[in-house]
């Protein structure tokens, strides 16, 4: 059966200053599969955000191929690889990218605007804040929340079309401890539920989690 993400030979170079190429991933290969999870870590400016956004489709790799269920995203347009994007996988960024004018509840509902399926997931999204531990903050507007409870409803958010992938850009980066924990037990429950999980961390009881790594630099 086809790997749910494959990365074959990936190199990501970007043009710096003085005509000088950096080159923040050489030759990677990462494969995914169902219900496992992958760590990408490395220091700051490693390349983590880029390999994340390569794997996402929404960065073209300078060498190498990226496939989503067995299709070579090279062969496809830009138009189709957005289309896929949207069913295959839910991108949870830095910062969790949280709308600060709207409330926690019509951000998790996000996803759905485009598909008119708004009101009829609303259940659904109380259902997943409740499930990541945030139920009584849907009412609040972003700004209340903590860094990891913002990071939870960020992945509310991904998981409200129930993607078979998570992609996460350091989901415990500025938070506490506990919270850290809280929130790899939490990783690792959806892993065993059967979503694969693509994520970049530089904190190693994630790092350690993982079924599968690689690091830059
Ligand atoms: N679009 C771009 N154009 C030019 N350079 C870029 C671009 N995107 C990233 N870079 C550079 O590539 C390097 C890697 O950046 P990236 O954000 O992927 O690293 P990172 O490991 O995620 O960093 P951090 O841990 O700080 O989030 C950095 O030097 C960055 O400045």
């Amino acid at each position: 059966m086809a790997m749910l993400l494959e990365l074959r030979d990936v190199s990501i170079a970007f043009a710096g200053r003085a005509d000088r190429v950096s080159l923040v991933a050489d030759r990677l290969d990462i494969g995914l599969r169902a219900g496992r999870m992958h760590c990408v870590s490395g220091a700051p400016g490693a390349g983590k955000t880029s390999v994340l956004r390569v794997a996402a489709g929404l960065l073209r790799p300078t060498a190498g191929s990226v496939s989503w269920n067995g299709e070579e995203l090279g062969t496809l347009s830009e138009d189709a690889v957005s289309g896929r994007r949207g069913a295959l996988l839910g991108y949870v960024d830095q910062q969790g990218a949280l709308i600060d004018e709207l409330s926690v509840l019509e951000n998790v509902l996000l996803p759905a605007v485009p598909r008119r399926a708004a009101a009829a997931l609303g259940p659904r999204a109380h259902a997943l804040l409740g499930e990541l531990g945030v139920g009584e903050l849907a009412a609040l507007r972003p700004a209340e929340l903590t860094a990891a409870e913002r990071t939870r409803v960020a992945v509310a958010r991904s998981l409200l079309l129930e993607p078979p992938l998570l992609v996460l850009d350091e989901p415990t980066a500025g938070v506490g401890r506990a919270d850290a924990d809280e929130l790899i037990a939490l990783l690792l429950r959806l892993r065993d539920a059967g979503t694969s999980i693509l994520v970049a961390s530089r904190e190693q009881a994630l790092i350690d989690a993982a079924d599968h790594r690689s690091t830059l630099g």
